[in-house]
């Protein structure tokens, strides 16, 4: 049975425990262009542990990419910290693989060179990166792509063309904004089992942003509910529904990930009609 609790107290390791990502009162407030402020994110303290899976779902606008954008290194805290491996974050860094809603493959580049791109500007030799790339085309399925240019190819195919090129570099944390979005449902399905595929052997520490929230429990080995913005964590849920953690398709149809489904969507509600009040 899985187990539903309720969000860990901020320092959710033991005193000098170093996590792989750690978020410290951090909050975000944007200057728009007329001078306003909006406030996106409330204060948060997170800690994510190297490793796990975890899907942030929430009201649209709540402040989801913000707080990814944050960890990627694209925006600065307004207060509070940003900490990876205990450093803080203060730009992009290869180190942080972030994949998009919608693939940003160049279009004069091949599929090979697009995700042999990242090891080529690092210096990695030809014979190697292309061996990288080849392994990588081949675990998302693009090996016999490997030679057209994006635009040969389908929105599913280019998003895994994209994935491929984040794994090539290595990254030790994966960040991912919508991934699957724009695609149709069933190359989401998927893209799902490809990506839960691609966890198991790796372990890579993922970061997922996502609308749906089957797909949030299906994937995460653990949930964030955000409230309306500025947004803050306002649930917290642990997510085993396997032994090893990853996704198999049956598990759509198991009490346990049905319970957990109904828990996130009625946080997600009453997160929405706090925004309206
Ligand atoms: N560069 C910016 N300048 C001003 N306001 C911004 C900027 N980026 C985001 N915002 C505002 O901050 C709030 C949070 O935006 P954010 O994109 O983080 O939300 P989100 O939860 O990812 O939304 P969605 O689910 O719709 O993608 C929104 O009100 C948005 O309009």
């Amino acid at each position: 049975m899985t187990t539903i609790s309720p969000a860990p107290t901020p320092a959710s390791g033991a005193p000098g425990t170093r996590h792989k990502i750690e978020f410290e009162e951090v909050t975000k407030t944007y200057r728009t262009d007329s001078g306003d402020s909006v406030q996106a994110l409330a204060s948060t303290t997170l800690s994510i542990d190297e490793g796990e899976f975890v899907c942030i779902v929430g009201p649209s606008g709540c402040g989801k990419s913000t707080l990814m954008q944050m960890l990627a290194g694209f925006h600065q805290p307004t207060t509070g910290r940003v900490l990876t491996d205990g450093a803080p974050v203060v730009a992009p860094d290869r180190d942080r693989g972030v994949v998009f809603q919608q693939a940003n493959l160049y279009p004069w580049l091949t599929t090979r060179a697009n995700v042999e791109l990242g090891p080529r500007l690092r210096g990695v030799a030809k014979a190697e990166r292309r061996a990288v790339a080849d392994q990588y085309l081949e675990m998302v399925g693009l090996t016999k792509f490997a030679d057209r240019k994006p635009y040969e190819l389908s929105g599913g195919m280019q998003q895994r063309a994209q994935i491929a090129r984040v794994l090539a570099n290595a990254p030790d944390v994966i960040l991912m904004d919508e991934p699957f979005g724009a695609l149709d449902a069933l190359t989401r399905e998927r893209m799902q089992m490809e990506l839960s595929q691609i966890w198991r052997e790796r372990r890579t520490t993922v970061v997922f942003i996502t609308h749906d929230v089957e797909e949030a429990i299906f994937l995460g080995t653990r949930v964030l509910v955000m409230t309306a913005r500025p947004g803050r964590v306002m649930l917290d849920l642990p997510v085993q529904l396997t032994s090893d953690g990853v996704a198999v398709p049956e598990l759509r149809s198991q009490a346990n990930f049905i319970e957990l489904r109904d828990t996130v969507t009625e946080a997600i509600y009453r997160a929405q009609d706090g925004a309206t009040r």
